[in-house]
């Protein structure tokens, strides 16, 4: 079946994913200069607020008509005069340096209210009908203020059916074969041989290139692919940094099922379906740790789609497809277990005895 190439669309989301990580970067940096408050949360609220307006910014000018779930509101720019002009003086310097790229973006946004406007247009509710894009400007907020991983996030679902991904993750080293280290998750740096651009299409294959080369050529990033791994005891296993995301306890007893003997790779953010997804590591657990906690669709569009097209399987602790169709959050499933097509259902099997041994 030949598929639609999305070719558009895919363009955009590159380039807006990587004209809004250049704003992060600049926050990431004045951060570690201490020109922001590193110790509340406002590096990460002013990264998070610029970026999706850009990001929104770049999507209202090429798609009007689309429909965009995000993770951020204006309420707090709104109310707070100081954070918003912060905000501002970044948004509005932020361009790439490519003005054909610029151009095709829309160029700058008008104003301090234009950009709040844009902000809020984030706001649909989802769902299974017409084309939707989730945005994740910052994904990994404790990574971002650690100095450890984190990624820019756009995706575009159609029909409840994740179409487009793109992940910018600006302190992942460039290489594909670097394989995943215990420090990832900390001290890293955006400088040289840092920033990597993930993105695929539906039925056309995922794809890595370096975040800071902006093109108009959609197709110059290099195909990627999951390592083939038959033995499993050989895998490499990531898994969040923060414990409260997913149970650490119930991750080590399935990697020990599975004799596992490498130790988990803690990082945060899709930065971990990237690194699977280009055999940097092998598996990806996110174990429920609470019963109620509903996963947001802009944490894992992009990133479940990447890794499916770079030969993964993604589904639930239930071996249940993520479904992307049921609103701003992922009501239908439990949890995440990503890993390659071939061993995927020994990983969920292992997940499963682990979970009912608990019951
Ligand atoms: N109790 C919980 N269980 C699972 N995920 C949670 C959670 N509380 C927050 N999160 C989500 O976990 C994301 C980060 O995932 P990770 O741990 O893999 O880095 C956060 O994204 P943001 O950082 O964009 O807010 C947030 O949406
Ligand atoms: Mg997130
Ligand atoms: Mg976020
Ligand atoms: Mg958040």
């Amino acid at each position: 079946m030949r598929r639609d190439k999305y070719e558009k669309e895919l363009l955009v989301a590159q380039l807006a994913v990587q004209r809004a990580a250049i704003l992060t970067k600049r926050v990431f940096h004045e951060k570690a200069k201490g020109t922001v408050d590193k110790n509340d949360k406002s590096p990460v609220t002013i990264g998070d607020f610029g970026a999706q307006a850009l990001i929104i910014a770049a999507l209202q000018h090429n798609f009007p008509d689309d429909a965009i779930v995000a993770e951020e509101e204006s309420a707090k720019l709104r109310e707070d005069e100081k954070l918003r002009s912060t905000v501002w003086e970044l948004v509005k310097d932020t361009r790439l340096d490519n003005p054909d790229a610029e151009a095709l973006l829309g160029g700058p946004i008008r104003d301090a209210d234009a950009m709040v406007e844009l902000i809020d247009k984030g706001n649909s509710p989802g769902g299974a009908h017409g084309r939707i894009w989730a945005i994740d400007p910052i994904d990994g907020t404790k990574g971002f203020l650690r100095g450890g991983q984190y990624a820019v996030c756009l995706a575009l679902m159609v029909d409840g059916d994740v179409k487009v991904g793109a992940l910018g993750c600006p302190n992942l080293p460039v290489d594909d074969a670097a394989r995943l280290t215990a420090g990832i998750g900390e001290n890293q740096t955006d400088d040289d041989g840092h920033g990597v651009l993930f993105s695929a299409v539906l039925g056309h294959g995922a794809t890595s290139r370096p975040l800071a080369t902006v093109s108009l050529d959609p197709e110059l990033g290099k195909p990627i692919s999951m390592r083939a791994i038959d033995d499993l005891t050989q895998a490499n296993f990531c898994e969040s940094v923060e414990a409260g995301h997913s149970s650490h306890g119930d991750q080590a007893a399935i990697s020990h099922r599975l004799g596992i003997t490498a130790p988990s790779v803690r990082m945060d953010s899709q930065a971990k379906y990237g690194s699977i997804a280009r055999g940097a590591g092998d598996i990806y657990l996110r174990l429920p740790v609470s019963a109620t906690y509903q996963e947001k669709i802009w944490d894992h569009a992009a990133g479940d789609l990447i890794v499916r097209e770079a030969g993964g399987q993604v589904t639930d602790v239930n071996g249940k497809r993520l479904d992307f169709s049921v609103g701003r959050t992922l009501a239908n499933n439990k949890g995440v277990v990503a890993a390659p097509l071939a061993v995927h259902a020994k990983v969920l099997e292992a997940v499963q005895e682990v979970l009912s041994s608990k019951l």
